[in-house]
């Protein structure tokens, strides 16, 4: 994590010191949360939609922060190891992108609808066989996880593995400037904040925005079988930087690599693709996308010199962050595919095929919730998942929310014949799901985020089903 004295953050954030004195004074680290103090380190104090960080800087300093920001319209600043800026986020920004140019690390930026998290994992475990190497935690990706991500990184850090979300255009423009990626990926082109974004062209705009901050000669790596990339990549509005170069994956085979073969078993796939033709790599993850999420990171292990050897033994250590297709087998010996982190039309099709791919289950339950933020077509994007799940990929269908109603309700008029139960409370669902489920059964569990979905996870590990 970055570490300096007050006098060189100063500096590097274009702020200024509030009294001489505290120049030297040696400060290592950065946080935004007085909840979570740090020792010794940088507060900086953010006005968000609830509090303002400024109302904790005194406090901070009287508790063993090693210095604060203060923004020069909140007032006088407290006594002590101050730096005054204009903006603190702006600042926080500033500093983040000085000290990564100070690193001199090489850049990888990852975004895109679905799967951003889940090929930042697998990036990081391929490049981590060889580099040392800093990769977003959690799913810090926005204006303000993105420089706090690099501000923690070690300074012998050879590449950093940078996740890049949005809600809005104009984001990740903003984090591709702070970044300034070497190589950047669009994983795909899915709905997600299509309610902020309005069309899922404008989300393609959002997600091209990466190439705004690359470095000249830079690699970009898209899903190529979304037209909407090279189409926006084609718009005089977009600019390129010099000496871009491209590279595409997915499944259709005018990609520059496409999956040659998949065999799926219990606990992954195994597959073979145009640029990797020996023996099968084995994916230990479910879910056809996940290959596709792969074959984005297999090119960036090759842009990095990665051996073949090293995939294969990267791959087997793979650990995905949790809540994304992520395999449970209860005490019960209950199956669950706990995808409840979030949830759009492509996520969750890619959620109820990974589901329809396995063999050997009694029974194939899909619990899905609300998927939220899909603007004015929200309705018909739910009686479209219930209609994908009923044509003959489930075997009983829960829904949750007064969205998944729709969900319910489009599953109903397709099979009448299939076990479809409804619900908006929680405390309703899960003792009629337990008692209807086998532990010989697999049970899938996805919604938007703000559905959390993950009780119902925990009541179905704590629950005896059953025999
Ligand atoms: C600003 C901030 O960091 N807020 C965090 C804070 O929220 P809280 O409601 O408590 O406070 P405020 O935001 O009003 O507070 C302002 C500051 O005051 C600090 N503070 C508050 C109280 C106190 O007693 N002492 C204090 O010092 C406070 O810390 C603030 O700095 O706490 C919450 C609980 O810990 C945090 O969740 C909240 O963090 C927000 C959500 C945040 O943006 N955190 C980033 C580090 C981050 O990256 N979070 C990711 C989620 C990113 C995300 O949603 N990405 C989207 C795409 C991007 C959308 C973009 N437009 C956007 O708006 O984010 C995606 O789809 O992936 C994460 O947590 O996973
Ligand atoms: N290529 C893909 N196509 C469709 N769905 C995917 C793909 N990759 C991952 N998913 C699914 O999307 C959901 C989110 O996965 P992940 O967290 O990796 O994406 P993300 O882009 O980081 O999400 P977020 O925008 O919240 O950061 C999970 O349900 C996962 O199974
Ligand atoms: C939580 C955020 N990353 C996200 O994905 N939001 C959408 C609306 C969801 O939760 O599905």
């Amino acid at each position: 994590m970055i570490t300096t004295t007050l006098g060189q953050m100063a500096a590097m954030c274009g702020g200024t010191l509030s009294q001489e004195q505290h120049r030297e004074l040696p400060i290592q680290g950065v946080f935004t949360d007085s909840r979570q103090i740090k020792q010794g380190s940088l507060f900086v104090p953010l006005v968000g939609e609830r509090f303002d960080g400024h109302a904790y800087a005194e406090s901070v300093l009287k508790d063993g922060a090693g210095a604060t920001l203060w923004q020069r319209d909140r007032g006088e600043a407290p006594a002590g190891a101050v730096i005054l800026v204009d903006d603190t986020l702006a600042a926080l920004q500033t500093l983040a992108e000085a000290y990564l140019a100070e690193v001199g690390c090489r850049v990888v930026g990852i975004t895109g609808s679905n799967g951003k998290t889940t090929t930042k994992d697998m990036v990081y475990t391929l490049l981590s066989t060889t580099y040392k190497v800093h990769k977003t935690g959690g799913n810090f990706n926005n204006h303000i996880g993105l420089p706090l991500t690099i501000l923690e990184m070690p300074a012998d850090t050879e590449i950093a593995v940078l996740e890049m979300g949005m809600s809005g255009r104009h984001e990740i423009e903003r984090l591709s400037q702070i970044a300034r990626p070497d190589v950047a990926v669009i994983t795909n082109i899915g709905e997600a904040h299509l309610l902020q974004l309005g069309s899922r062209h404008e989300i393609a705009r959002a997600k091209v925005e990466i190439i705004s901050g690359m470095k000249p000669g830079g690699l970009l790596i898209y899903h190529g079988d979304e037209p909407l990339i090279p189409t926006v990549l084609g718009e005089a509005e977009t600019v390129k930087p010099e000496g871009l170069r491209t590279f595409t994956f997915g499944l259709d085979q005018s990609n520059d690599d496409y999956p040659t073969g998949m065999m799926f078993h219990s606990k992954g796939i195994i597959f073979t693709s145009l640029l990797h033709p020996e023996e099968g790599l084995d994916l230990p993850l479910l879910g056809q996308h996940n290959v596709i999420n792969c074959l984005a990171a297999l090119a960036v292990a090759r842009h990095f010199g990665i051996t073949e050897e090293n995939i294969r033994t990267g791959l087997t250590g793979l650990h995905l962050t949790g809540m994304r297709i992520e395999q449970i087998v209860a005490p019960s010996g209950l199956t669950i595919l706990n995808d409840a982190y979030n949830a759009s039309p492509t996520s969750m099709k890619a959620a109820i095929d990974a589901l329809h791919s396995l063999k050997g289950y009694h029974h194939k339950v899909a619990v899905l919730g609300d998927m939220l933020e899909l603007g004015p077509q929200e309705k018909e994007f739910h009686a479209e998942i219930g209609q994908y799940a009923a044509a003959d990929r489930v075997d009983v269908l829960y829904t949750y929310g007064p969205l998944s109603e729709e969900t319910a309700e489009a599953a109903r008029k397709i099979r009448p014949d299939l076990s479809v139960f409804s619900f908006t409370d929680k405390a309703e669902l899960i003792p009629h799901l337990i008692k209807r489920v086998h532990a010989k059964d697999v049970v899938l569990v996805k919604a938007s985020r703000g559905m959390k979905l993950e009780e119902i996870v925990d009541a179905l590990v704590k629950e005896n089903l059953q025999k």
